[in-house]
């Protein structure tokens, strides 16, 4: 954490809550955060599709300061794409943010550096953030690789992208090891690769781009992990998974384990 670069901790909700349970869990964290902890730290969820007009409506009526986004679009703008959503669709429902390449999206959907280049072109023309989640698995991790194979996503997903748009963007820096296993990356490790996504981008673009990128760590963010990986100058934050469906455990981790806000 940087001063300059307000932090942001995004609870994934990944294929989990329906609408009734998002309103719920939304409710809830919007009572356990004060303004303090909204003018500290950017709060954002991150809920199906499904889920979206529903936290709209919620997030509208009660005038909270939680932000939302969507977990993907298409790289399309609209047409016969059977399943897709679009970045316009997303805009009109309010969403700040989507993410984009998340490992699950890259693995099990087979989603490549030029889908996911074409889907952050997709998200700045509809005006979203995207979270371009990069992040290498276990071999890579254990031959070394990990910084080249993070590093690359980040040159593959930012093609044509010109230096105002990547100034916007956030990233998440998510090695696939640490997802969901409660095998943490050290503050070390979080620090090593996102300051090596940072000067790549002070080489790609320039020092006012790279000071501008909000990049966040994620990977099994706990209350009782996130002050340490919030202390590293190159993390500004967390995307957080399974500890982000519980919305009393989520707003400790928007407070970066501290008991009060
Ligand atoms: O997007 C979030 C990450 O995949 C981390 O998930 P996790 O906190 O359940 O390990």
């Amino acid at each position: 954490m940087t001063a300059g670069r307000k932090p942001l901790i995004a609870g994934n909700w990944k294929m989990n809550l329906n609408h009734l349970e998002a309103i719920a869990t939304v409710q809830k964290l919007a009572f356990a955060l004060n303004d303090k902890d909204f003018d500290r730290a950017d709060v954002a969820v991150l809920p199906p599709y499904t889920d979206l007009r529903s936290v709209q409506t919620l997030v509208d009526g009660d005038k909270l300061r939680i932000l939302y986004g969507a977990q993907d679009l298409s790289p399309y703008d609209g047409g016969a794409y059977t399943g897709e959503i679009s970045g316009a669709m997303l805009a009109k429902l309010g969403c700040t943010f989507v993410t984009i390449g998340h490992s699950e999206r890259r693995q099990y959907h087979r989603e490549d550096d030029e889908l996911v280049n074409g889907k952050v072109l997709a998200a700045h023309r509809h005006s979203l953030t995207p979270i371009l989640c990069v992040g290498e698995g276990l071999e890579v991790r254990r031959s070394g690789g990990h910084v080249a194979h993070s590093v690359a996503q980040l040159e593959g997903a930012l093609r044509k992208v010109p230096a105002e748009q990547a100034a916007s963007i956030v990233l998440a820096y998510e090695p696939v090891w640490a997802i969901g296993t409660g095998e943490v990356a050290t503050p070390a490790d979080a620090q090593e690769v996102c300051g090596a996504l940072r000067s790549r981008l002070a080489e790609l673009y320039d020092g006012e781009v790279a000071a501008a990128v909000r990049i966040l760590y994620g990977g099994s963010v706990k209350s009782d992990n996130i002050a340490g990986i919030m202390a590293q100058p190159d993390v500004d934050g967390a995307l957080v998974g399974g500890a982000s469906l519980d919305a009393a455990e989520f707003a400790r981790i928007c407070r970066f384990g501290e008991t009060s806000g």
